[in-house]
């Protein structure tokens, strides 16, 4: 996969005079929150992109080899069949954005979408670097990226060193993500920025423009293991770095809210905003993802209601 970044030097007037207006972002946000989503063809439309949106997640520590075929069955197969030919969709052409899994799975993700034919077309993401805390020696961390590429990983989401944000030491910052880019080789880096730990708004704003900077195809919102995740605001802030890293070099990275994205009410949510803040091409899986471990079960529920005006007996969407 090339790379939609290849980053730029260290430049510190990106993270000096960094000037936000809390009260606007606040308002903008809750508009997002509060509006009515879109309705019938039009929400199903939505829903459908959605799920090409989604890295289907399991980050557990019990998970298993046969959790994760589970997993990539269900990337491939995302909403029955059956449904899907009722709305005129092949169902063939429907797949989730990519798995992602705890490195030591990556392997078990990699071969099972190999068997099934599946692995051009489902990339595996590796949470790596210490997911989630990040308090490892830099060697691990970097070192657990290349396992994860030589398992077949062809996405990392890498967690960002809180420290270094919150002790402001954005050149230490910049390059540790400089050799985690190195160690992705070809595989695009996603980073985590755990916005819950970073203590501000503009340390959010600061730590999204350090990883563009260091080259990161992806910025990614949270673990979802932190006490607060993918809030509106928080993203609001996230993708007015991203749309001012873009017209100060040109290069488009993508977005990636994760943790507690449960509903499909609130993947309409993300959408709008990506396509109101950002542009069309902001919405599509080269540029979106939705890091969710339970949200596709309810896109596929509204999907039922859509097709045959009921919801779902518990028994018929297993
Ligand atoms: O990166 C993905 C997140 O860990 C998923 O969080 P979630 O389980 O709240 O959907």
């Amino acid at each position: 996969m090339e790379s939609h970044n290849p980053g730029i030097e260290f430049d510190e007037s990106y993270v000096n005079n960094v000037n936000l207006n809390l009260t606007a972002i606040k308002k903008r946000a809750a508009e997002f929150a509060t509006r009515r989503t879109v309705k019938k063809d039009y929400q199903v439309a939505w829903l459908l992109r959605a799920v090409t949106c989604i890295d289907l997640t399991t980050l557990a520590g019990d998970d298993t080899p046969s959790n994760v075929q589970k997993l990539c069955f269900k990337a491939a197969n995302p909403i029955r069949a059956d449904l899907l030919k009722q709305i005129g969709f092949n169902p063939k052409e429907l797949t989730c954005g990519a798995v992602c899994v705890y490195p030591s799975r990556v392997a078990d993700a990699y071969g099972t979408l190999s068997s099934f034919k599946m692995n051009d077309k489902i990339p595996v993401a590796a949470v790596a670097t210490g997911f989630p805390s990040g308090q490892y020696h830099l060697e691990t961390r970097l070192k657990e990226i290349k396992l994860a590429v030589a398992d077949g990983a062809s996405e990392i989401d890498i967690v960002i060193n809180r420290t270094a944000a919150l002790q402001g030491d954005w050149k230490l910052l910049f390059d540790e993500l400089k050799q985690m880019k190195e160690s992705c080789g070809k595989a695009h880096m996603k980073a985590i920025l755990a916005v819950g730990e970073l203590g501000s708004l503009e340390n959010v704003y600061k730590a999204s423009m350090v990883a563009m900077m260091a080259g990161s195809d992806f910025i990614k919102t949270s673990t979802g293991k932190e006490g607060v995740n993918a809030t509106l605001v928080n993203a609001l802030v996230m993708v007015r770095a991203l749309r001012d890293y873009y017209y100060a070099t040109g290069y488009k990275v993508g977005f990636k809210p994760a943790g507690g994205i449960r509903t499909a009410k609130d993947a309409c949510v993300w959408l709008s905003l990506m396509k109101e803040e950002l542009d069309e091409e902001w919405t599509t899986n080269k540029f979106f993802r939705l890091g969710a471990s339970a949200l596709l079960g309810d896109i596929e529920r509204q999907v039922y209601h859509y097709v045959t005006g009921r919801y779902a007996a518990a028994n018929e969407l297993p």
